[in-house]
């Protein structure tokens, strides 16, 4: 047997320490210690090194082979082995699980938040959590939440698992050193990465002051999107993805779990880390992607392309082609087409449009819209460019140029209706002057005249 406390093959704050495994939806396997996964078998009567085996299921048992999720965790302890779970700042945590009139407000207007201020308190990443809006209830896994981060202070001794549905981070500001079951992965600014429900994870900042944008979907998992007339190669690569590679810590010493349940949260102590994980294999396990990655493909003659040409993961419906939400981007790109209102078109959409800007400018909102804000179109609810974007969009020559150069805006787009949290309506950080975007895009019809000339809009605008 191994004594508690000699071993801590754990460190996470160097570069070295991050050791992935390339690949989407791969069956991984991995040890921190070799000869720890059992060979040709999943619960051998004693395990190598007496470590103990536990399945963590991410799919139920009888999903079919294509879409069945789990893995295999070969630990110290058994993850049971804390002391009951105790309710956790109730009423005072910032994360809502049901959304219904007890906890949030109704708005089909447009909204725009300036960026979220972060607290000079000392915040770690779970308390910094909270619920901008979502759909839905997590007691009957269907629908989503939005959440932000704001944090100051790394997770000391304490683990963070979601039962509630899977997140996808997207962080906007300092790095993230994030320890999980599977091993600790790194996560910068234009980075992202899923943790799915359940996998325990921890958050040491690696830069300070910390913020960040959280999709968390209450049913599925996120995958690629099909490709279709595309083909087989394009938007994100399935091997740009990682995974961790299985490292553990063998150390008492009190803890806290964290586990978010229905909404709620919940607190248990135990005596030794969580992450005493020393091998795994399986298909269920968290990932991060570098936005930098993704091979954008759009219009190369006309047109502009509806924003699903970027998604880089879905998590779909049972509806096909109807996502309970998408992750897109809008990455820096070349333009090149001819004789086209170029930006984002104006729109009302059937879906839910929730966007964020980790860095830069959004071609549609050059002011307003900025790198830790983010905006709300609800569904069905107008938007599109603001009035600036449309006068420089039809007057502008059409040359070949770059488009978003040195940015990354991003939308969680959703086949629900949200409804959002007191706290989002009533932030201070709410542009209340946001409507003002579109109040003046000129009026250039013309019963008279069909082919109107930029010249004819430059001479309106006067
Ligand atoms: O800015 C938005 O609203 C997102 C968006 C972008 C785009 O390129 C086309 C449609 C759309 O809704
Ligand atoms: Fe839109």
């Amino acid at each position: 047997m191994l004594s508690d406390s000699v071993e801590d093959n754990y460190c996470s704050s160097s570069a070295e320490s991050y050791k992935y495994q390339s690949g989407f939806g791969n069956h991984f396997s991995s040890e921190a210690l070799q000869g720890a996964l059992p060979v040709g078998q999943n619960t051998p009567q004693i395990c190598p090194y007496g470590l103990y085996s536990e399945q963590l299921s991410g799919t139920a048992f009888t999903v079919g082979r294509s879409g069945n999720q789990r893995s295999w965790l070969y630990r110290i302890r058994p993850s049971v082995m804390h002391l009951p779970f105790e309710p956790y700042r109730v009423g005072e945590h910032g994360i809502v699980g049901t959304f219904d009139a007890r906890t949030t407000e109704l708005t089909p207007t447009q909204i725009r938040w300036l960026p979220f201020a972060i607290t000079a308190e000392a915040v770690d990443f779970v308390d910094g959590m909270h619920t901008i809006g979502g759909a839905g209830d997590t007691a009957l896994k269907n629908g989503i939440a939005v959440h932000i981060y704001t944090a100051t202070r790394s997770m000391d001794q304490r683990a963070f698992g979601n039962s509630d549905g899977d997140m996808l981070i997207v962080p906007q500001q300092g790095r993230l050193d994030i320890t999980t079951e599977f091993g600790p992965m790194m996560i910068a600014p234009n980075e992202i990465a899923v943790i799915q429900r359940g996998i325990r994870f921890s958050v040491a900042l690696l830069d300070g002051p910390s913020r960040g944008y959280i999709l968390e979907v209450y049913d599925g998992h996120f995958e690629l999107p099909d490709l279709g007339p595309i083909g087989a190669n394009g938007l994100a690569n399935p091997r740009d993805f990682k995974t961790p590679a299985a490292r553990y810590e063998n150390t008492l010493g009190e803890w806290t779990i964290i586990n978010k349940y229905q909404g709620e949260l919940f607190s248990a102590s135990q005596d030794h880390s969580p992450f005493d994980v020393v091998a795994w294999h399986g298909n269920y396990a968290p990932f991060k992607y570098d936005l930098a990655n993704f091979s954008a493909i759009n219009s190369v003659s006309f047109d502009h392309v509806d924003p699903s040409i970027f998604t880089v993961l879905t998590c779909k419906s049972a509806h096909p082609g109807t996502a309970v939400a998408d992750f897109v981007i809008f990455p820096p790109r070349f333009e090149v087409q001819a004789r086209t209102f170029r930006p984002p078109y104006f729109h009302r959409n059937c879906m839910s449009e929730f966007m964020g800007l980790i860095r830069g400018e959004y071609e549609a909102k050059k002011g307003g819209f900025l790198p830790g804000g983010a905006s709300l179109h609800s569904m069905m609810t107008p938007h599109g460019p603001d009035a600036k974007t449309v006068e420089n969009a039809t007057t502008r020559d059409l040359n070949p140029g770059r488009v978003a150069d040195g940015t990354q805006a991003f939308m969680f787009e959703s086949m629900f209706q949200l409804r959002l949290t007191k706290w989002a309506v009533e932030h201070k950080q709410r542009d209340r002057d946001y409507y003002r975007a579109w109040q003046n895009i000129p009026v250039t019809f013309n019963p008279e005249k069909k082919d109107i000339t930029k010249q004819d809009i430059l001479a309106g605008s006067k």
